[in-house]
């Protein structure tokens, strides 16, 4: 398969894209973000690196920060997080309040906002809220096999100034005791690790340990056992585009997690770690060119969890 011929025509065609959706700007600092990127890093199981277009431009990673930090507290600690988050898909915004309520302060799934939040306060546990964010960011730094990777102070103090509604979703869940460290501090540390900012190229190798069914490819070591990263990656493909996860996995065929600043990440077991990134949102808060781009790869590449 000619992976390098397919990454540069689809990067040529997403130069010419007309409709490329929204940049979000409820995050003041990412409303600056110039549309016109789109960036593609590829790594296939035996190391080797595809790139395209703005493979090594950082962008801020947001959401997508949401696996590694599930991956961090399902590693402080273990299945017991699911009495406090769910994993079932929500139907509703990534920012949505609604089932809280009825559902008595247990969020959906840890790919929501809310979810999360309470990953966020496991993983800042009984430490200062520094201690939690640099935990991630080593995590992170780790896992891409990558320095440079680094937290955006500007984006995050941007949010931390006007995350209401995230503010709100974790006082609320306060109010069920489904917090269990201080909720400013628990803010702090999920406004910084959406605020992580890497390239397509770190983010592709950052997810080498989840198509590796949980292995560190230099060392070999599990990072997560086979079957945690199998369930992360499942939580991924009900979970991980909101109320755009059906269709998603509907099209594209692969677990994936977006983000805001218009990044994905997507991995095909066994096959590959794609990043993806361009600043233009769909409805659902999702990467529009993105998205298509990564259908795209998967038909001409026939790569799906769902192929024989
Ligand atoms: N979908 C996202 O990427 C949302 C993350 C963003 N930091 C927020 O809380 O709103």
């Amino acid at each position: 398969m000619d992976l390098a011929g397919l990454i540069e025509e689809i990067t040529a065609d997403a130069a010419h894209a007309v409709d490329r959706g929204k940049v979000a700007d409820y995050i003041p600092s990412l409303g600056g973000v110039d549309p016109k990127h789109f960036g593609i890093a590829i790594v296939t199981a035996d190391g080797t690196v595809h790139k395209g277009g703005d493979a090594d431009v950082s962008f801020s990673i947001q959401s997508v920060s949401k696996v590694f930090a599930l991956t961090l507290a399902l590693g402080k600690i273990g299945e017991t997080l699911w009495r406090r988050v769910g994993v079932e898909p929500s139907g509703s915004a990534f920012n949505s309040v609604v089932q809280l309520e009825a559902e008595k302060g247990i969020p959906r799934n840890p790919f929501i906002n809310a979810g999360a939040i309470v990953v966020s306060d496991v993983v800042l546990g009984g430490s200062e809220p520094r201690e939690a964010i640099g935990d991630i960011l080593r995590f992170v730094r780790f896992l891409s096999g990558d320095e440079s990777v680094f937290i955006d102070s500007e984006v995050a103090s941007s949010e931390e100034q006007t995350g209401f509604r995230n503010a709100a979703l974790a006082n609320y869940m306060r109010s069920f005791n489904n917090m269990e460290h201080d909720v400013g501090g628990a803010l702090r540390v999920y406004f910084h690790q959406c605020a992580i900012a890497m390239n397509c190229t770190q983010l592709a190798l950052a997810g080498r340990f989840l198509m590796l069914d949980g292995r560190h490819p230099d060392t070999g070591r599990a990072v997560v056992s086979a079957v945690r990263a199998r369930r992360i990656m499942a939580l991924m493909l009900t979970c991980g585009h909101y109320d755009g996860s059906g269709e998603f996995a509907f099209r594209v065929g692969i677990p994936g997690k977006s983000g805001v600043g218009g990044g994905i990440l997507a991995i095909v077991p066994g096959k590959a770690s794609i990043a993806v990134w361009s600043p233009g949102l769909n409805k659902r808060g999702n990467s529009h060119l993105g998205s298509e781009a990564l259908e795209r790869l998967a038909a001409a590449t026939n790569w799906s969890v769902f192929t024989p």
